[in-house]
């Protein structure tokens, strides 16, 4: 009976009435809700919580930096011609008046000289594309150290990866498109490099260029590669990569009251909303500053693109000068094969290299799953120093990109320095192959050290500095007990030491078993374990005595 009470209350409106919200924005939302029934996710995820930490900021300040280009470009959008058509040149830079150029550098002196806020507009783009590239390596680095990456992120991290390899060819072709002497060359360079191809290389630089290079058509190609294609991906790929943050929920430090299972920080609204809103406009006010009073691109001081010069010291933008430091150092090999000439020097330092040292970077959750054979879920973060051989892999890549880095301004260094670029080439031949190895043993044994003195502090509390006598002539430093979250947190990871066999254990296996057995051992092998609770209970009953007998002592 009572259900039919119900069932009629709703036919007559009266529920609903009674729900009906009194304001016009909740009425407007009634209407909206009715039309496209977005309440009950938004319910659902409004309210979700996001752990704290200043390291889960880089990846906003890639976010932001993007929204940034996407607003900057649509106004250099409404300015810039993307055609190659040349014509004189009337604008209000005296230097350039009356010279032959195409539209597209053209309207690019336009945007910088005539068009009101225009050079604001275009530095603040490629500002933020340099802070939006150089964001998305360092948040990628904050991911890697802190095993962020592991199940059930792999997926989250491959989407990673892609955004980083479109975010630099989306920075190239935008890079390419003022046309004027440095951004020509860098195109021209290209064209080189996609006609070291084997097989394919000059039918693609035909393909690309509608004809010998330069032809007549790049500008506008790598124009609707620039606003809408890659803009289009990264959008669609940056709105993936969001909606697993939310679907995983995001990662956290250990502490206390976090575990595996939960989640422990601020919800979405008001908290967080209101940070990223901020966070937004502080991105936005330091790009604007930057593109206020930085300069960056002078392209009216190179003049017009021409095939036939080159100027000194010309430059990628940063994120594309390992590759250039590969192509400067590598020596001249070359072979013929079949009458085909195969150009090792172009080949290998830009075709090969990146594509392979990005796939490795994608393939690093794989990898590092493949040989702990770890299959477990990981909601809790690891300090960089608890994950020894991870963290000292990614050092040494670093350091492998850094010497390249390095190369890629021999000539610069040179002249800083006065030193032969013969010199710095051979020395950067060596040291890109033994540095990153270096690297990687002292990584590992900082780590080492870094987990032992934990131990210490958690064992016998913290050096106070403080040095005592005792009655007998004695003397010892006073140690301090941590704070029992502190303990906490220092003993919230996981013993590792039942992931790795002993060498008898090992030689038992046979086949894949034992191969696994081996990586595994070799990862995690030197790593220190954090206190078993009887170490821990044993270590404090000791100190409790120490005290009691210093006590005494003192009386
Ligand atoms: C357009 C570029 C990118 C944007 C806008 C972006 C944005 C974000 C944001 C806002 C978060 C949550 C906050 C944080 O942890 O920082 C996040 C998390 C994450 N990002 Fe990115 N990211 C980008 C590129 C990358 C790259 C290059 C990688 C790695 C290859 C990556 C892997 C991840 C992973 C695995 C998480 C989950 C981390 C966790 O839960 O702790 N992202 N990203
Ligand atoms: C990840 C996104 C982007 C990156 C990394 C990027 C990067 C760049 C760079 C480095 C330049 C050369 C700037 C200069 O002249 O000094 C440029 C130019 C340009 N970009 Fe973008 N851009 C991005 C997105 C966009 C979007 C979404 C649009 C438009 C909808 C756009 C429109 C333009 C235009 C019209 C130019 C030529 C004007 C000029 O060079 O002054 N860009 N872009």
């Amino acid at each position: 009976m009572s259900v039919d009470t119900t069932k009629v209350a709703h036919s007559n409106g009266t529920a609903a009435a009674a729900a009906a919200p009194s304001t016009k924005i909740g009425q407007l939302g009634v209407w909206a809700d009715e039309r496209v029934g977005l309440a009950s996710l938004a319910k659902k995820n409004i309210r979700k919580v996001f752990p704290d930490h200043w390291s889960f900021m880089l990846g906003e300040i890639a976010l932001w930096s993007f929204v940034v280009l996407l607003i900057t470009g649509i106004f250099l959008t409404l300015w810039f011609t993307p055609s190659m058509s040349e014509i004189v040149y009337e604008g209000s830079y005296d230097q350039l008046r009356g010279v032959y150029m195409t539209e597209a550098m053209a309207s690019t002196l336009n945007i910088s000289f005539d068009v009101r806020g225009g050079l604001l507009m275009r530095q603040m783009h490629h500002w933020a594309a340099m802070i939006f590239i150089g964001s998305m390596m360092v948040h990628l680095m904050r991911v890697y150290f802190t095993g962020a990456f592991r199940k059930p992120r792999e997926i989250n991290w491959v989407i990673g990866s892609l955004l980083l390899l479109i975010g630099t060819i989306e920075g190239f072709t935008g890079y390419s498109l003022p046309d004027d002497l440095l951004s020509g060359t860098g195109v021209r360079a290209a064209d080189g490099f996609m006609k070291a191809a084997p097989i394919v290389g000059t039918w693609m630089s035909f393909f690309v260029f509608g004809g010998e290079f330069p032809g007549e058509i790049f500008i506008q190609r790598f124009y609707i590669l620039h606003v809408l294609l890659l803009p289009g991906i990264l959008l669609a790929l940056i709105a993936a990569h969001m909606m697993l943050v939310m679907y995983h929920k995001h990662t956290q430090w250990p502490g206390p009251g976090r575990t595996n299972d939960n989640v422990v920080g601020y919800p979405l609204l008001p908290v967080y909303i209101s940070k990223m809103g901020g966070f937004f406009f502080s991105v936005f006010g330091i790009i604007a500053l930057m593109g206020g009073l930085l300069t960056i691109n002078p392209m009216w001081k190179y003049g017009p693109y021409d095939p036939s010069k080159v100027t000194a010291g010309s430059q990628p933008d940063w994120y594309m000068g390992w590759p250039d430091g590969a192509l400067r150092i590598i020596p001249g090999w070359e072979s013929v094969i079949f009458g085909y000439t195969i150009s090792w020097n172009i080949l290998l330092p830009i075709l090969i290299l990146p594509i392979a040292f990005w796939a490795l970077v994608t393939a690093m959750p794989f990898v590092e799953a493949a040989i702990t054979g770890d299959k477990r879920e990981h909601h809790l973060l690891q300090r960089p120093r608890n994950a020894p051989t991870r963290t000292a892999l990614m050092v040494a890549f670093m350091t492998f990109y850094g010497l390249m880095w390095a190369a890629g301004g021999n000539d610069l260094i040179a002249i800083k320095f006065d030193s032969s670029i013969n010199n710095i080439t051979y020395f950067l031949r060596a040291a890109v192959f033994i540095g990153p190895v270096i690297a990687f043993i002292v990584t590992r044994r900082w780590c080492i050290s870094l987990q032992r003195h934990d131990n210490e502090v958690l064992l016998h509390g913290r050096e106070t500095g403080v040095v005592e006598r005792s009655v007998d002539g004695g003397y010892s430093e006073r140690h301090e007990a941590l704070s029992a979250d502190a303990a906490f947190t220092l003993t919230e990871r996981d013993r590792e030491d039942n992931l790795v066999l002993s060498d008898v254990e090992i030689a038992k296996l046979k086949g894949k078993d034992r191969r696994r057995a081996k990586r595994a051992a070799w990862w995690y092998g030197y790593n220190v374990q954090k206190p078993t609770p009887a170490e821990l209970e044993a270590a404090q009953h000791h100190g409790h005595h120490d005290e009691i007998e210093g006590s005494d002592n003192a009386h």
